[in-house]
């Protein structure tokens, strides 16, 4: 039986693309990354795995309809049963909710609903919490308000620098999305 086909989607540096690109053990196989910055360097990571992307700006679009159209027609054509974002900062719309409802995941980098939204990280950090942590969660038409698959604590060091817990956060996220998704795909239903 062929494994399940899934596209990452990611607008930035890809650590969590390349994350899953290295799991000898993934229960999928990736085989599209789809970016909305031209030029991001989580592109130059998926031409060194040899996996096919699509780059889009969405600056070049009068809707998101519209280039999520495009997109969906390529996932589509590509055989996607999965989309994963890692880093993806775009609010994904009724389009492509409607075409992969319940097998679209993301990885947030706070406890949510903790700190939602963009810069969760300098969030934590500014409010001055002692925990954080990390949260898989399925996509839905809010934003970081999907049911939450897992989540990791990691606690802030006094002497933590926004950068040093960045760092553990993405260790972190680097094992337990690919742990989130190998478990998801194991059951074959959203769990
Ligand atoms: N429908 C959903 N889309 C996305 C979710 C989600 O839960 N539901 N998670 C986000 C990731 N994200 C933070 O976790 C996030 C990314 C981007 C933005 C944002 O406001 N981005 C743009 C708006 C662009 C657009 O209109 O698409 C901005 O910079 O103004 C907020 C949260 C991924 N998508
Ligand atoms: N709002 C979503 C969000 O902040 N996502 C975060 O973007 C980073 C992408 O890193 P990467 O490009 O190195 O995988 C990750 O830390 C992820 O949790």
């Amino acid at each position: 039986m062929s494994k399940v086909r899934a596209a990452v989607f990611a607008s930035g540096t890809g650590s969590n693309f390349q994350a899953m690109m290295e799991t000898e053990n993934l229960a999928c196989e990736i085989t599209l990354l789809v970016c909305d910055k031209p030029g991001a360097s989580v592109l130059e990571k998926a031409k060194r795995f040899n996996v096919p992307t699509i780059v889009f700006d969405p600056n070049m679009y009068s809707t998101k309809e519209e280039y999520e159209l495009e997109v969906l027609h390529v996932l589509k054509e590509a055989k996607i049963d999965w989309i994963f974002l890692a880093g993806y900062m775009r609010i994904v719309g009724p389009t492509l909710l409607q075409a992969y409802d319940g097998k679209m995941m993301n990885i947030h980098p706070s406890l949510l609903p903790q700190f939602p939204g963009k810069d969760a990280i300098g969030q934590a950090f500014r409010a001055g919490v002692e925990t954080t942590g990390v949260t898989v969660h399925y996509i839905d038409e809010g934003i970081d308000t999907g049911p939450i698959i897992d989540q990791v604590e990691i606690k802030v060091h006094k002497n933590d620098t926004k950068e040093s817990l960045q760092k553990r956060i993405q260790e972190v996220e680097h094992q337990l999305y690919p742990a989130v998704i190998n478990d998801v795909l194991s059951k074959g239903v959203k769990s």
